[in-house]
């Protein structure tokens, strides 16, 4: 960003214009200082004077391109094409000079006559300053400019470039907020021009359909407040950078008395709401004017569409020239007092002007800069490790110098030791360590006293970076330990709760697979059953052999439906036999029964799966208990 600047102002008087010059219009109180950049008034009764200064002043003979030349505006472009936004507009009341400044064609039955001149304003010879800029710059620059041409006529905005939208009737075009914090027109034509010459292609095409008037003050008077916009793009194909930025050339609709325009109807709602509209441009400036940096005083810039638009020419991020414009006759005064107190009050705003680069520029640049800075960094640090290598070299060096030194001072303290134990030691043969030998004091030269210093020094802080070392060393290895323990206790958990899944997955597949085991059961018992009847068909057919004396008795059994018989002839040997079988039979198997059935739940309390192996078991023990009988043709 660059610093914040104020909005430069240039105050130019037109000439008294020959029909005035008729009517006897004359001058008598507005005069130009141009030594001092002033403007002088003299009170209504001549008798006071008061000076308004500015950052430039033109007088009625100022020339097109002297205006052109001594404003601002060939540093303002510099800064467009360098990425920053900048407005230029015109103010005053009707007939004071805007579209002459600004555009400077003439105009006849209130249309431009378009031609190359002297005459020329504002905008052409900005346009093609521009693209002059443009090709000023190095040419690894590509630039584009897109142009679009707006009128705000009756709180409207026209699209100057599209005439199917300037239809009588039409609703005009939408403004939007955009994120850059500022508003913008939808849906206006965009034409990208690669020359000055298609921007005023664009522009001349643009004049012939703004709405123009005529009144007592002037015979061609804007009607609406006209805004050409030029966007610039510039891309760095070496560097990558793109910038983009907003020239905006703005001739307002002039403010009016319509005591003195004489307008009514269609002209004169025209009128009031141009006024209205530069009352909310007044009141912007007056609240900027007065506020005080760091204020957030409310500004009104929405209350119209021209402020919306101009948000950021005025108190914004834009450089900005305001070019007031005034009327030299006297019956003017007041309208010129007041164009000379806004233009006052505008020339104290400060604007922020912001170089527009793309984010993604923006971040290759934060980085490159980054990059530099580590750069430096990484250069410090190779630096101090030299040294510290040298150092260290220089220290080993040293140490073996010391050692060499030890060496004789050694052998010489040996001798006074051994020299020592024989005179003194009272004890023969006792053995001394080196280390108890008082070491005699050698005066050493400086540097190297110097080298033990830091040698001393290396070392203690090494030991006691060895300490720290081996402490945290020893508290990693408890957390780790105490983090394996954990991890021991949660494996068991899992392991736990592997089982305990896996046991339920069983009992799910047999909950599942229950009606297939009922099934089989059944099926079983069926099997079973029709084995039961079959062998009991053969039982009831098979002969039954009895000894002979006891034939009498056989067809008594049958009629029991005793189903005991005997294989083979003789199998009951006598009658005592037979009745000792009868005796005892039948209650022994009651008594078995009635074991059983205490043992085991009722029938009824048992599951289909239980009911089915139950009636299959009983089955079977018939058939085993008859089988057996059949067989052994005995229980005992
Ligand atoms: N510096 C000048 N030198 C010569 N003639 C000028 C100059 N300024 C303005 N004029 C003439 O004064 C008349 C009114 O000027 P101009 O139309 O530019 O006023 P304006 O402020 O745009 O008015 P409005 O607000 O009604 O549109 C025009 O005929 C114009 O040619």
């Amino acid at each position: 960003m660059e610093s914040s600047t104020r909005i430069s102002v240039a105050i130019r008087m037109r000439p008294i214009l020959k029909e005035e010059a008729d009517q006897g219009q004359t001058n008598s109180k507005v005069f130009i200082d141009s030594a001092e950049k002033a403007i002088v008034v003299s009170s209504t009764d001549q008798k006071q004077q008061k000076k308004f200064f500015f950052d430039s002043v033109f007088d009625e003979i100022t020339s097109q391109d002297e205006l052109f030349s001594n404003t601002q505006i060939p540093e303002l472009l510099k800064k467009v094409v360098q990425g920053f936004n900048a407005t230029i507009f015109a103010y005053g009341q009707t007939g004071s000079g805007k579209t002459y400044t600004m555009e400077g064609y003439e105009y006849s039955s209130l249309k431009p006559n378009i031609k190359e001149s002297e005459r020329q304003g504002i905008v052409p010879r900005s346009v093609k300053a521009l693209f002059e800029e443009i090709k000023a710059m190095p040419n690894t620059m590509e630039y584009t400019v897109y142009c679009t041409y707006l009128q705000v006529y009756q709180e409207k905005i026209y699209d100057l470039l599209n005439p199917a939208q300037l239809k009588p009737g039409s609703p005009g075009l939408k403004m939007r907020w955009s994120k850059h914090d500022e508003f913008y027109v939808e849906n206006l034509y965009v034409h990208p021009c690669y020359n000055a010459t298609e921007v005023l292609t664009h522009f001349h095409a643009g004049l012939k359909n703004k709405i123009m008037a005529s009144h007592n003050l002037n015979s061609a008077s804007s009607r609406s407040h006209c805004i050409l916009s030029l966007n610039i793009e510039g891309v760095d194909i070496e560097g990558g950078g793109i910038i983009s930025s907003k020239l905006q050339l703005v001739d307002l609709a002039g403010s009016e008395r319509a005591s003195l325009t004489g307008n009514e109807g269609l002209a004169l709602k025209e009128s009031i709401e141009i006024n209205k509209s530069l009352f909310t441009l007044r009141q912007v400036i007056t609240t900027l004017a007065g506020s005080r940096e760091g204020d957030s005083a409310f500004i009104p810039y929405r209350d119209s569409k021209l402020t919306s638009l101009l948000k950021q020419s005025i108190g914004g991020n834009s450089f900005c020239l305001m070019i007031a414009c005034l009327c030299p006759c006297d019956q003017f005064y007041e309208e010129n007092i007041s164009t000379l107190a806004y233009a006052t009050k505008a020339s104290c705003i400060s604007n922020d002007p912001v170089k527009n680069l793309d984010p993604k520029s923006k971040l290759v640049n934060e980085l490159r800069k980054e990059i530099k800075g580590l750069q430096g960094e990484l250069k410090e640090a190779f630096e101090q490790i030299g040294m510290l290598t040298e150092l260290v070299n220089l220290d080993k060096t040293q140490i073996l110098k010391m050692k060499d030194l030890e060496k004789p001072l050694l052998a010489t303290a040996q001798g006074q030791r051994a020299k020592t134990t024989k005179n003194i030691d009272p004890i023969p043969g006792r053995i001394h360590s080196a280390m108890a030998v008082p070491r005699p004091i050698v005066p050493q030269q400086e540097p190297f006293s110097l080298s033990l210093e830091m040698l001393s020094e290396n070392l203690h802080d090494s030991v006691k970076m060895i300490k720290e070392l081996m402490s945290s060393n020893k508290k990693l290895k408890e957390i780790i330990n105490e983090l394996s323990n954990i991890k021991k206790g949660q494996d068991a958990e899992i392991a736990q709760l592997h089982a305990e899944n896996q046991t339920l997955i069983e009992k799910l597949e047999n909950v599942e697979n229950e009606p297939v085991i009922v099934a089989k059961l059944q099926k079983e018992k069926q099997e079973l059953q029709n084995r039961v009847a079959a062998l009991e068909r053969e039982n009831k057919q098979a002969p039954v052999i009895f000894p002979i004396k006891e034939r009498k008795t056989e067809w008594a059994w049958k009629s029991k439906r005793t189903i005991v018989r005997a294989d083979s002839p003789g199998q009951f040997i006598d009658k005592d036999h037979y009745q000792k079988y009868q005796s005892v039979r039948p209650s022994t198997r009651v008594r078995v029964e009635k074991s059983a059935e205490s043992a085991r739940p009722p029938k009824s309390d048992m599951s289909p799966d239980n009911k089915v192996k139950e009636d299959a078991l009983s089955a079977l023990s018939v058939l085993y208990s008859k089988t057996r009988v059949r067989k052994y043709g005995t229980f005992f």
